[in-house]
């Protein structure tokens, strides 16, 4: 049987389906004994929109550079617009009007978002070509993201990375000689705050009103029930569901990814065992109107608000300040890429990092402490990896990002900021991850935590919503609900 005829009938079972785009049938890939995609089948048709989620490690990111041709499958069979296809390259898929957007950004950072697109558009050539450049990305900038800010002659580098992200979805969508017919979305909005998600998600649904299909991957899946036709729920390298939009719920997403849903509860933990110790964060505001930040042992505070208000630099900010003190504090990034990971260590040397000065015994550094704390953490946080020699490079993104918690965890810092630092980490291990935070407070650590996802606020005491650069409201127990939290972002509850 064709890959063509493979496409599956309509709900009635009578009349067959326009030819898929792209299918692909028993697609495999190892990476030496780690089997990232064990067989899977996958079709989409022009104008659809598809989910795909699953844990971290599942293959999601795997299937993409496969159909992508970043990747070359193990095997499989491959057709594109029913033809069937041997290999195929990145180049031939960009022929073919299909586009990606990587999940660790894919942009050249030395370069300005003119200067990135023009490396997609070889029509942008001759005199001018930069002016020209610039018009193209910043006019489908303006489309998505009205409202973005974004220089397109300004390097990258100096770009903060949701406005990065941006520019990385908004160059996917461009167009010059080559029809766009397809664009793949792996975990486009994790660095997106509320506003600019909304405005993508919007994009995505017009853009496939047109024709253009649309794979997106992600964690939130409020975004896949938002958006997609259809979804599919991977698990350890094979699909394991494939289930319509319509009647489809975030539970039963949850269920087929083989994780428990975690029920939403405000933190009961008991204060009084630190009632009266002094603060481990006690950072004065730089005017009157901003409010200073707090955090005793056992709190967990949080950072909330339009992302971009300052949250960021305050965070970085209070921990500046407290470097060289002394209450010992870590750092947890939500931009692995640029300040995170050791891209050529291995998971055991990444993770143990911070944990130096604690391992040295007599003025040496203990190799066996050090193996049996990075075993410890990395089990605890449950990272997926054949074993901690594994160079961190080699996990999917989500794993990574569980690394760099476990750093922070098994470190001895007495207080622990966090800058949005679920990017990328699954609905599973997300509530694994709360747990162990409030576990952690129990034990008198602080955590100071920034998050652009309003429900992970339930896991604070106590929160500081911030607007226009600086901490605005004050927010403890009961109030700390999305209500009373999006009024003081747009400055409904101040002072
Ligand atoms: N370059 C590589 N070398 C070795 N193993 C790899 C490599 N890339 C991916 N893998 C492995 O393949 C498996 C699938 O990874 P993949 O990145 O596709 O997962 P994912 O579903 O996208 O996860 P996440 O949600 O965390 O992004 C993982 O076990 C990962 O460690």
């Amino acid at each position: 049987m064709s890959l063509a005829a493979a496409a599956p009938r309509t709900a009635e079972g009578t009349e067959r389906e326009p030819v898929p785009y792209i299918a692909i049938r028993g697609a495999t890939k190892r990476y030496g004994a780690v089997v990232a995609l064990a067989g899977v089948d996958f079709a989409i048709r022009p104008g659809e929109v598809i989910g795909v989620v699953g844990h971290n490690g599942a293959g999601k990111s795997t299937l993409m550079n496969v159909l992508s041709g970043a990747v070359r499958r193990t095997a499989g069979e491959f057709a594109l617009d029913g033809v069937s296809i041997g290999d195929w390259s990145t180049g031939e898929a960009q022929a073919r009007g299909l586009r990606c957007v990587f999940q660790e950004l894919s942009l050249c950072a030395n370069l300005s978002a003119a200067e990135n697109t023009r490396i997609v558009h070889r029509p942008l050539k001759g005199f001018g070509w930069r002016g020209r450049a610039a018009k193209l990305i910043s006019a489908k900038l303006d489309e998505i993201f009205p409202g973005h800010g974004i220089d397109p002659h300004l390097r990258l580098a100096r770009l903060p990375i949701g406005a990065r992200q941006m520019v990385e979805i908004a160059r996917a969508y461009t167009e010059t000689d080559i029809p766009l017919r397809c664009v793949i979305l792996d975990e486009p909005t994790s660095a997106l705050g509320h506003e600019a998600t909304e405005q993508l998600l919007a994009h995505i649904r017009r853009s496939a009103a047109k024709g253009i299909a649309a794979i997106l991957i992600t964690h939130r899946l409020n975004e896949i029930l938002a958006v997609c036709d259809r979804a599919v729920v991977m698990v350890d390298g094979r699909t394991v569901a494939e289930r319509p939009r319509a009647g489809l719920t975030r539970s039963a997403l949850i269920q087929l990814s083989g994780h428990v849903e975690g029920v939403p509860q405000r933190s009961e933990r008991r204060m009084d065992a630190f009632a009266g110790r002094p603060p481990l964060v006690d950072h004065a505001g730089r005017t009157a109107r901003d409010l200073g930040i707090r955090a005793g042992p056992g709190e967990i505070v949080g950072f909330a608000g339009l992302d971009g208000h300052g949250q960021r630099e305050r965070l970085r900010a209070i921990f500046g300040a407290m470097r060289g003190g002394t209450t010992r504090s870590a750092f947890v990034a939500g931009d692995r890429g640029h300040e995170g990971t050791f891209a050529l260590w291995s998971i055991a040397d990444n993770l143990t990092i911070l944990s130096l000065g604690a391992l040295q015994r007599g003025g040496f550094l203990s190799e066996r402490s050090a193996r049996d704390l990075a075993q410890v953490w990395s089990e605890r946080l449950k990272v997926k990896a054949p074993s901690i020699d594994t160079p961190i490079a080699a996990l999917s993104g989500g794993n990574q990002q569980k690394v760099l918690f476990a750093r922070a965890l098994a470190s001895d810092a007495e207080v622990i900021f966090l800058d949005d630092p679920m990017r990328g980490v699954d609905v599973g291990t997300k509530e694994e991850v709360y747990r162990l935070i409030r576990a952690e407070a129990e034990r008198g650590r602080a955590f100071v935590w920034y998050t652009t996802e309003l429900e992970e606020l339930s896991n604070c005491e106590r929160i500081y919503v911030f607007r226009e650069g600086r901490a605005a409201v004050e927010l403890t127990g009961e109030a700390i609900e999305p209500s009373r939290i999006l009024e003081a972002s747009f400055g409904g509850a101040d002072e």
